[in-house]
């Protein structure tokens, strides 16, 4: 369905907004009344004091400076996590009266908590994760005597808002590093032994030549000499440091073991310990580098670092050569992480333009927004969201769209289940800070914020239209988000990570929360290979508007007219797409005219938008 755009028949607004160089397309009445009336009056009801920046009245659409919310923000954080580490086995024998030497009754160690993520709706910034810097998942707890087993340590979930990108940049897993230690011990064994056995050979081959070489004679005193120079060399050997190791000493598997509180160090040096049993931890590690793209809420935790497995109680080690162990297992240390996130906002609309443009006087029009304005560039320092509410729960919808889909989901995969095939009742809109020549170059604010636009479903360029040519300012926007889309292509390009998250076998699992690399889920399905197949065009491919803002001012029906034009050319293919990308989004190209600090016009917006986000 093409987007729905209200006529000029149904709009009661002043001669500046142009109607009849507005393109009829279908009207809604009752969106339109409703927007109408919210907006006049909330201008009405404050008509009494005057601004001191312009000759309009104070209101919400035209607030004091200081007027406005500063909610905290941060997009970015970085997070060192670290999963519990498994609690210790206890040593430990039942003592009661008359029984002096009861059974080993040690318990086991708890195993140490896991910590995992999750993106939700509801959430929308990065600050207080941002502040946390360290996340601990808690120890498994000792166990005790008795056969008290210690306590599971705490898991953690790190809560993320939706559209959260989660890059792994450094781990340390002692797991991995004791078994290379292992691997590496067990080398250097085989060596030494086979070392060993050589040295014997030629010993044994030297004694024997010396045998059939001796004559009748001296045989007595060869073998005197023999016998002293054997005698020597053990001599020699035994003082040499070679002969000092002790192929046992630096076992790393001895450093797992924990002895009976009380034990002398030459005990514990002389002690034997059996074979340590093979265990697995329950949930598989992730293996490195993670990369988690979160851009739809995950139905349930997805595993970023395993606590370690927990230690055995002596009871676990009796046997005929140890009735009475007086060992236990220590529990295991765990993975320690250091993670970066990054949000990239997930709005339905990015409204992007250049400094004082009017972008925020606009979302403010069209949402309950309180972002600042201000009549000076660079207003905006952090991006605002607002939510345009179309159902009132009046009854239906006041607009009537078919489903509400996320612009970043590809075709075939399955999206969220809470908001699959529900009607639109709301959508979003990001106001980011305003941008620059030279942007991408981070010119001004710079590209930082036009990652939270570049997943929007519907870019709308606001364009002031006193501010000189507003095809020209269009053509300027288009080449700075042009320009910004082909560094993040390269950029993605380039990337060695691999994302790891199988979103269909994720909302598959129904219950309990997701080990990505468990064996149950398979072969982990790289989902940004999925999600870069579709935007060969990146940003141009999206569809577009332009809003024409600041129209109530004078002599500025020209500057819409020339833009208006121009936008029809470049519809009919007479004009190339003002990026110069081939290809790219010029199904429709529409500008709309508005006064967004008169809140007029702007229900426009919200029809044309819902009309283009479902088509
Ligand atoms: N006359 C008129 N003035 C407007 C309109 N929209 C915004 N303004 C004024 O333009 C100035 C800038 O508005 P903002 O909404 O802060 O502009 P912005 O694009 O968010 O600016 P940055 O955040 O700095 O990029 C303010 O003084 C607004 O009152 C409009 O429709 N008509
Ligand atoms: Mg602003």
């Amino acid at each position: 369905m093409p987007p729905r755009c209200l006529g000029p028949s149904h709009l009661p607004l002043a001669p500046f907004l142009y109607p009849a160089l507005f393109r009829p397309r279908s009207a809604h009445p009752t969106l339109l009344r409703t927007a109408i009336s919210r907006h006049s009056s909330s201008s009405s009801s404050s008509s009494s004091s005057s601004s001191t920046l312009n000759s309009l009245p104070e209101s919400r659409l035209n607030p004091a400076p200081d007027d406005y919310a500063a909610p905290s923000f941060a997009d970015k954080a970085e997070l060192t996590i670290y999963a519990g580490r498994g609690g210790n086995g206890c040593v430990s024998f039942q003592r009661e009266a008359f029984l002096p030497d009861g059974p080993p009754n040690g318990g086991d160690g708890g195993i140490g908590g896991n910590v995992y993520i999750q993106a939700a709706h509801g959430e929308t910034s990065l600050h207080k994760l941002a502040r946390r810097r360290f996340i601990r998942a808690g120890r498994g707890k000792h166990g005790q005597g008795s056969g008290k087993g210690g306590m599971r340590g705490e898991d953690v979930v790190i809560t993320v808002p939706v559209g959260t990108i989660v890059q792994e940049i450094e781990r340390h897993d002692p797991a991995a590093e004791e078994e290379l230690a292992l691997r590496a011990y067990q080398a250097l064994k085989k060596q030494k032994r086979r070392e060993l056995l050589a040295q014997e050979q030629r010993d044994r081959e030297a004694k024997k030549e010396a045998e059939q070489e001796t004559e009748h004679e001296d045989e007595l005193e060869a073998e005197l000499e023999a016998e002293e120079d054997a005698l020597d060399e053990r001599r020699r050997k035994k003082n040499s440091p070679e002969d000092d190791y002790d192929p046992d000493a630096d076992n790393p598997e001895r450093e797992k073991w924990l002895l009976y509180p009380g034990m002398s160090k030459s005990e514990m040096k002389s002690a034997e310990f059996p074979k340590l049993p093979k265990r697995t931890r329950f949930f598989q590690q992730p293996p490195p580098p993670i990369y988690l793209d979160l851009s739809r809420p995950t139905p349930t935790p997805i595993l970023l670092a395993v606590g370690g497995i927990n230690g055995l109680g002596n009871p676990h080690f009796t046997s005929r050569n140890h009735p009475r162990p007086v060992f236990a297992t220590k529990g295991e240390e765990a993975v320690t992480m250091k993670i970066s996130l990054e949000l990239k906002l997930l709005a339905d609309v990015g409204l992007v333009g250049l400094p004082n443009a009017g972008k925020s006087t606009l979302l403010r029009a069209l949402t309950n927004s309180r972002a600042r304005v201000g009549n000076w560039a660079f207003t905006t320092l952090q991006p605002n969201i607002g939510t345009v509410v179309l159902d009132k729960y009046s009854g239906r919808p006041n607009v009537k769209a078919r489903r509400h889909r996320y612009p970043s989901s590809s075709p075939d995969a399955n999206a969220d289940d809470s908001t699959l095939g529900e009607p639109r009742t709301r959508f979003t809109v990001a106001d980011i800070p305003g941008l620059i020549e030279g942007a991408h170059l981070d010119r001004g604010l710079g590209i930082a914020f036009l990652r939270h636009v570049e997943r929007a479903g519907v870019l709308a360029f606001v364009i002031d239209l006193s501010a000189g040519s507003a095809v020209a300012a269009l053509k300027s926007l288009w080449r700075e988000v042009g320009l910004y889309a082909e560094m993040r292509q390269e950029e993605e390009r380039s990337r060695e990570f691999e994302a790891r998250v199988d979103w269909d076998l994720v909302s598959q699992a129904s219950r309990g929360p997701i080990n990505l690399m468990g064996a149950s889920y398979g072969t982990p399905l790289p989902m940004q290979e999925a999600q870069s197949r579709t935007p060969t065009l990146h940003i141009a491919g999206k569809p577009w508007y332009v809003v024409a803002t600041k129209a109530d001012l004078p002599e500025t029906r020209e500057n819409f007219k020339e833009l208006e034009k121009y936008l029809e050319d470049v519809t009919e293919g007479r004009e190339e797409h003002p990026g110069g990308v081939e290809g790219a989004w010029t199904k429709s190209c529409a500008a709309i005219p508005v006064s967004a600090i008169k809140g007029q016009g702007v229900e426009r917006i919200v029809d044309w938008t819902v009309g283009l986000l479902d088509e």
